[in-house]
């Protein structure tokens, strides 16, 4: 049995397989301009976030119907519950749904057909985080966050994501505030690509209460303080760092300063159909690369469950996280 965790950085269309995607472009009549699936394999080789994000908007037009949406969800769910995924705080974009005359309601219903049976068919809770993409305007994240009204009961939170730099989260103001008046969670992708002050910005201007990726906070100590003292959650991606050349190599990854400073870290897979991991693949990877040593993943493993936000069921969040201190490897 694989560690039990909880996954809080997954874009539900970054776990679309080359398999799953022929598939549904067989089954709408979508041609891809790929051979077979080993053609498009072929084409995972990034350069940075832009040359991962043009592949991965390219690959959606296959995404089209609810079927479509509730097999890829049910898919990714029945993945990571076999590497010990308990829980998933899911992301998803539906501009680039809506931008393709895909409706918000085709995405929500669609994903909920699986997100709502998911603790019944894989065992695994689950939580839906709207995405606004930061490199589209402010004005149409409004026009979806008001959109997605109708919605709101299935949809736990917001969060920022797409190309990082050139669109600081300041842009994103106004629609933060109003998703807080809402009630709903902030998050936002911060200090992947983009510098520290991004994830300032985050914290001060969206009010964001965990940082996607959060990565380059360790080129400004006194920021490093801040999110220490303040326990501000970090929700890594050790592969996708990799295959999108934000780290070097899997060796050089700072997980292990960043854990050694204080840091409240967790460990999660991005887009695993794109960067070779789920959420399992990630924690072997960083025990047997960067020899972070049991007690490390089990303290990765709590801060999961910590960060999550399971503030609606504490009782839940006390058993995962009991099933993690019982844990034997
Ligand atoms: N790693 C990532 N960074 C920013 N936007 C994304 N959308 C999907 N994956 C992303
Ligand atoms: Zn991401």
């Amino acid at each position: 049995m694989p560690l039990p965790k909880a996954e809080l950085h997954l874009h539900i269309e970054g776990t679309l397989e080359p398999e799953l995607a022929f598939e549904l472009a067989a089954r709408n009549g979508v041609r891809l301009p790929y051979a077979d699936t080993d053609a498009l394999r072929e084409a995972y080789r990034f350069e940075d976030l832009q040359s991962f994000l043009n592949l991965y908007y390219e690959l959606m037009a296959v995404l089209r119907t609810e079927r479509d949406f509730a097999d890829l969800a049910n898919t990714y769910l029945a993945r990571a519950a076999a590497q010990g995924v308990r829980h998933a705080e899911i992301f998803f974009d539906p501009q680039a749904h809506l931008a393709r005359g895909v409706s918000l309601g085709t995405v929500v219903e669609g994903l909920w057909r699986a997100l709502g049976s998911s603790e019944e068919n894989h065992g695994v809770s689950t939580k839906l985080i709207l995405c606004f993409l930061r490199d589209e305007s402010a004005e149409s994240a409004m026009e979806t966050l008001e959109a997605a009204r109708p919605y709101l009961d299935r949809i736990t939170g917001v969060g920022l994501d797409s190309a990082e730099v050139g669109h600081p989260p300041v842009k994103f103001r106004e629609v933060y505030e109003a998703a807080a008046a809402l009630g709903l969670r902030r998050v936002a992708h911060a200090g992947e690509e983009g510098p520290p002050e991004y994830i300032r910005e985050a914290l001060d201007v969206l009010g964001v209460e965990r940082v996607d990726h959060g990565l380059r906070c360790v080129e400004d100590p006194e920021l490093v303080e801040r999110l220490v003292r303040e326990r501000i959650p970090l929700t890594l991606c050790p592969l996708s760092n990799v295959r999108l050349r934000t780290v070097d190599t899997l060796a050089a990854h700072p997980l292990p300063a960043m854990l050694d400073a204080g840091l409240l870290c967790t460990v999660n897979s991005d887009d695993p159909a794109y960067f070779g991991g789920y959420a399992g693949d990630n924690f072997e990877a960083v025990h047997t690369t960067l020899g972070l040593s049991r007690d490390r993943l089990r303290e990765l493993a709590r801060n999961s469950f910590l960060a999550s936000f399971l503030e609606d069921d504490e009782e839940r969040r006390a058993r995962y996280l009991a099933e993690v201190a019982a844990y034997e490897f």
